[in-house]
């Protein structure tokens, strides 16, 4: 029996488990249930191609670790990113993630936590007008906030008092996203020929010119800033306090007379840094906010803890993140039950052995986030529950590491999970020190579209809380 779940796949023919045989199912988040019920690697084919489905932390740890090669789908993504991080085959970025880790080294996040104070303090702020409005969709402010700041901290610029500027960029990256990830569902497309000729491509070149235009001019701006410095051999000016990505990245890899990387490379880097911090970020704090306002005793206990590790306006430190137990319970449950991007997806280049079956060479695998994240097997028989408790409590949590997926386990995951959940937190405090705010989560329905979205909205009551 398979429970009713979120995202329908089209193209499924007929799908059966390695191990035991049995019946075929139509929808790919039931995958992941499936998988994570049964407890083996379950397959199932689009047409004549099969695709084998993970939902076990040990299977998942083998195949994070072993296959870094990625699923033939992020070719899709190439034309937004090249083969940059997220698309790139293993020696180049081997090569480009050693630099971009450079950026998320501790000190350089603990700077950009005064920056996030900031953003949070101001999304706060514009949602005195939403005070008594009934629900609100909060999604359109969320976007803006975490755009502005994710392009301060990718590229050093301000897009402060640059709203249609900020909202014809997000624009861009939405609909970008959102074609790239409809070639999915359209089997005719796959073809590189076909899809250069249809109108899907021409209406990812035309969003694609708004974040090229960007990121182009940034680089080079940037880079001739870095030449300049170098050449008259002053140090690094931190402006605002931190330094961003990009900044870091020409600092280790550029002298007056070498770069490791040319323009092209150093653009394609940028975007990937802000399509993967943007849609992500948004949904993740939707789906944190969501759940918060599902639960007053859960928001309750929130305040109490940032009174206690805080008092009532002292500004969240980096020293504080780890004090604040409840809350990071709290941020990492809801992200556990909501993981934005609910598959990832890697080629075996060899034969690979997991517990009890052994994957064949040449075969894509889809490491099943959501089910993972949900699997009873390690998270209990209320594993679908909101249940931010569990986390305080090493008995109550799986032991193994990989049972929690949402940034994707093993060495391709995520580079900005410590950001993303810094960013989140900073957030939360500053809106529930200002608000309460009430919510559904249980009403809320998702969808799979290469993302977890919420289809019926994502509805939000703020009410102004008595200080
Ligand atoms: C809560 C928000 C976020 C979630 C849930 C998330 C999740 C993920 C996941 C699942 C992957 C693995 C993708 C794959 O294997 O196909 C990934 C990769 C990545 N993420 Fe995040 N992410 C978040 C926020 C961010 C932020 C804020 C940044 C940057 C500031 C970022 C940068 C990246 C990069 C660069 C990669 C590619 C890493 C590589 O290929 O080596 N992410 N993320």
């Amino acid at each position: 029996q398979v429970t009713t779940c979120p995202g329908k796949w089209p193209l499924i023919g007929h799908a059966h488990k390695l191990v035991n045989k049995k019946e075929a199912f139509h929808n790919l988040m039931a995958f992941g249930e499936y998988s994570a019920k049964i407890g083996d690697v379950t397959k199932f084919y689009i047409g004549p191609m099969p695709f084998y489905v993970v939902t076990e932390p040990e299977d998942v740890s083998t195949i994070v670790n072993k296959c870094l090669d990625k699923m033939f789908v992020y070719k899709f993504i190439e034309p937004m990113l090249g083969k940059s991080l997220t698309a790139a085959e293993v020696p180049i970025w081997k090569r480009n993630r050693k630099f971009v880790e450079l950026c998320f080294k501790q000190h350089i996040l603990d700077d950009y936590l005064q920056l996030f104070n900031e953003r949070a303090e101001r999304f706060a702020e514009t949602l005195a007008e939403d005070v008594g409005q009934g629900e609100v969709d909060l999604k359109k402010k969320i976007t803006r906030s975490v755009l502005e700041t994710s392009v301060m901290t990718t590229f050093g610029i301000n897009l402060d008092g640059k709203n249609e500027m900020n909202d014809n960029y997000a624009k861009a990256i939405n609909d970008s996203l959102n074609t790239v990830s409809d070639r999915i569902y359209k089997p005719w497309l796959i073809i590189d020929t076909i899809y250069n000729l249809s109108s899907d491509r021409k209406k990812l070149d035309k969003a694609l010119e708004t974040i090229f235009k960007f990121s182009k001019e940034t680089v080079l701006l940037r880079k001739t800033e870095h030449l300049q410095r170098l050449q008259k051999k002053e140090d690094f000016n931190h402006k605002g306090g931190f330094q961003s990505v990009l900044d870091v990245i020409l600092e280790n890899s550029m002298t007056e007379t070498e770069s490791v990387f040319n323009d092209v490379e150093l653009r394609n880097i940028m975007d990937n840094m802000i399509l993967a911090a943007f849609d992500t970020t948004i949904y993740q704090m939707l789906y944190v906010l969501i759940c918060i306002g599902s639960s007053p005793e859960v928001q309750d206990k929130i305040l109490e803890d940032i009174n206690s590790v805080l008092g009532k306006d002292k500004q969240l430190k980096s020293n504080n993140l780890s004090q604040l137990v409840y809350l990071d319970a709290v941020v990492k449950e809801a992200i556990r039950l909501y993981p934005v991007g609910p598959m990832i997806g890697r080629h075996t280049t060899a034969h690979t052995k997991l517990r009890n079956v052994t994957i064949p060479a040449e075969s894509s695998v889809i490491v099943h986030i959501w089910g993972i994240n949900r699997n009873k097997r390690y998270w209990g028989l209320d594993a679908e529950e909101f249940n931010p408790e569990r986390w305080l409590d090493s008995k109550t949590m799986p032991k193994h590491q990989a049972a929690f997926a949402t940034f994707g386990p093993g060495r391709r995951g995520c580079i900005g999970k410590t950001y993303a959940l810094m960013y989140i937190k900073a957030t939360v405090v500053s809106l529930l020190r200002k608000y309460k705010i009430t919510a559904d989560h249980k009403k809320m329905k998702v969808e799979c579209r290469v993302m977890l979205k919420p289809l019926s909205g994502h509805l939000i009551k703020i009410e102004k809380r008595n200080k």
